[in-house]
Order: C-alpha cells, then structure tokens, then sequence
C-alpha cells in the first residue's frame, strides 16, 4: 500500500513542561488530643518550573513550614495531590522507601542542628552523592572538595567537622550537602533566618545560583521581603494557610494587590524609617484551628468591606484572593 502523504500535516506543537513541581488543593492537618484539627495548609495549589525560583513568604504561623515539609515527603498531606515532574507522589510509607526521593533536598532553619557534629562534613557531603548514585543519576563526578568549593569554602575543610565553622559557613555546608543528591528541586525553609545580616543575601544568592546553574527549581521560604525580592523569579504570598496573591516578583513588588502582601510591603524598614506604603497589620496570625469566618484576613484588613466576613474570596487568575478584585 502506497503510505499517505505527510507533508501536509499540521506540525504537532510541543507541549509544554509539566511543572517540576505540581501542588493541588493541599491540606495538611495536626491533630492534638483534645483539641480541634489545625488545618496549617488548608487548600493551596502552587507549581515550581525547572530553573524557576519560587519565593514563599508570610509571617509565622502562616503554614510555610508545613507546606514545605509535605513536599519534602516529611509530612502526610490529608488531601489534595503532589506531583513531581507530572507523576503524583504516592503515600508517604511509599515515598520515605522510594529512592526518587531525593531529588528533592531541603535545606533547613538551624544551620546548627542540620548537621551531624560527630562526622567530617566530606564525609556527610558524601552521603549525598551516594542518594544521587542509588536512584541511578549519572554522577557528575563531583567529589565533597568540589561542592565545597562550589559554596565558597575550601576543598580542604572537608576533614573538619561542623562545629569548627560559623552559622553562614554551615549554612554553606548543609547547601553543598543537598547539591550533592543532584537535586530537581531544592527547597530552603527558612535558610537565611538564622544568619547575621551579611550572611543572609549571600546566601540567599548563593541558593538561587546554584539551583538555576544546575537546571533545578528553587522554593525559597522566608519571611524576609527584600530577600526574596533580590531572588525570586515568582512570589506566592501566604496567610493562615492559603496562597493569597502570587505573581511575578516585579510585578507584585511594583502593584501589590491584596492588603496583606500590601501590609507585608509596608511592614518592610526603609532607610528613611518610614515603610513602603502607607498601611499597618494589626494583632497576630489567628490559630488556624479555629480560623475566621469569610475572608481568613478580614479581622485584620484594613479594607474589609459588607461581606468579607461572610465570603471566603478563592485564587483567581488574576492571582489574588480578595473580593476587591472579584469579577
Ligand atoms: N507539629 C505540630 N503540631 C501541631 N501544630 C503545629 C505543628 N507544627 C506546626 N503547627 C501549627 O501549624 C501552624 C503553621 O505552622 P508552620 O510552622 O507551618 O508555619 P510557618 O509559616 O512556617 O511559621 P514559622 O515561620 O514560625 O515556622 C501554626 O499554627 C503552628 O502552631
């Protein structure tokens, strides 16, 4: 049989990516014995591309930590899905033995208690190699004096241990350690917050080199404004355990649209004292086990209007959850 001519089709255009990182409608919940459920993360959808770097902001308390943790595999979600590189995580008895695992790395708070104090930091390096090599990714060869070299320290410190280096050089360590499993997606919990001042935007900078330079994504938690301003690509803002308003970093900077990314905005210290925009945040981030009614951050708002403590305002499009913007 003479084959049909193809010269007329249509070229099919190649899809897109799917998303390194892929959240939907996540929930996850404590429970504590006589108390209600604490819902920390209570529906949030957020997606990380490759050599994309997402930073995760909000005040304590607003479920950053559990979000970052259940994508980490440390936490159980109660509903909603992760998917990782377009395949949904299984259960977390399943993922804790699945070598898959490690490719994603996280890079925690306390650059003190991250680290084994009793093994030579190669030697914790090392571990990290060995993940890449067990999930069968083709080493690069890198050895433990590479990396450290890479996070601006030297081959030789691989003898010492972890005590012999201040909290900024840890914090170096525990990011060579996690570039070590060769990771599609670093996650950092937090990881300048223990840093003095001159630490903090180096190593901000430093994670987001080394997460792009190698291809991966980068979710980058912090309640820290001006750092994540100077390294995401993307913002999501959280509060009371849902994303409020997420954009483009310039974006959200130059037009902050819900009044808690515009109160977080003006919270921030400018060198002539005053903030950025006239608006203040009173009281704290309520207990959410016990969340508000409506709007979570009508209590708060300094724009809450008829109804706000009635309707519970969803991310639209546009990315942001207020009524202000409702069709
Ligand atoms: N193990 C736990 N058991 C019970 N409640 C918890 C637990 N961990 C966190 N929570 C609660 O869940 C909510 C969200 O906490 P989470 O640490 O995720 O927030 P966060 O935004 O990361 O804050 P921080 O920056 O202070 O770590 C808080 O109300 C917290 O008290």
């Amino acid at each position: 049989m003479t084959p049909l001519p193809t010269s007329h089709l249509t070229p099919v255009p190649t899809p897109a990516p799917a998303p390194l990182l892929s959240v939907d409608d996540l929930v996850v919940q404590y429970r504590r014995p006589g108390a209600e459920p604490t819902r920390a993360v209570a529906g949030v959808s957020l997606e990380v591309r490759a050599g994309e770097v997402v930073g995760l902001v909000g005040e304590s308390g607003c479920g950053k930590s559990t979000l970052a943790r259940a994508v980490c595999g440390l936490t159980a979600p109660k509903e909603g899905t992760i998917a990782f590189e377009g395949a949904p995580v299984g259960p977390l008895g399943v993922r804790r033995r699945d070598p898959g695992l490690t490719r994603v790395q996280m890079v925690f708070q306390d650059p003190y208690g991250s680290l084994n104090p009793r093994r030579r930091i190669g030697a914790q390096i090392a571990d990290g190699i060995r993940a890449a090599a067990a999930r069968g990714d083709a080493a690069d060869g890198a050895t433990p004096g590479d990396l450290l070299t890479r996070v601006g320290l030297s081959a030789d410190d691989a003898a010492r241990y972890p005590q012999e280096f201040s909290g900024g050089q840890r914090q170096r360590i525990a990011i060579a350690r996690a570039l070590a499993a060769r990771p599609r997606l670093l996650v950092g919990d937090e990881p300048i917050s223990a840093l003095d001042a001159s630490a903090q935007s180096q190593v901000a900078t430093l994670m987001r080199l080394l997460a792009v330079e190698s291809g991966a994504g980068l979710l980058f938690i912090s309640h820290d404004l001006s750092v994540v301003r100077l390294i995401a690509d993307r913002i999501a803002v959280m509060y009371l355990g849902r994303i409020v308003e997420t954009g483009p970093t310039a974006e959200v900077w130059a037009n902050p649209r819900h009044p808690y990314t515009r109160a977080l905005l003006a919270a921030i210290p400018q060198p002539d004292g005053a903030g950025l925009l006239p608006a203040e945040l009173p009281g704290d981030v309520p207990d959410p086990a016990a969340p508000p009614s409506g709007c979570r951050f009508h209590p708060r708002c300094p724009v809450a209007f008829d109804g706000c403590d009635r309707e519970d305002p969803q991310l639209v499009a546009g990315g942001v959850a207020c009524r202000l913007y409702a069709a």
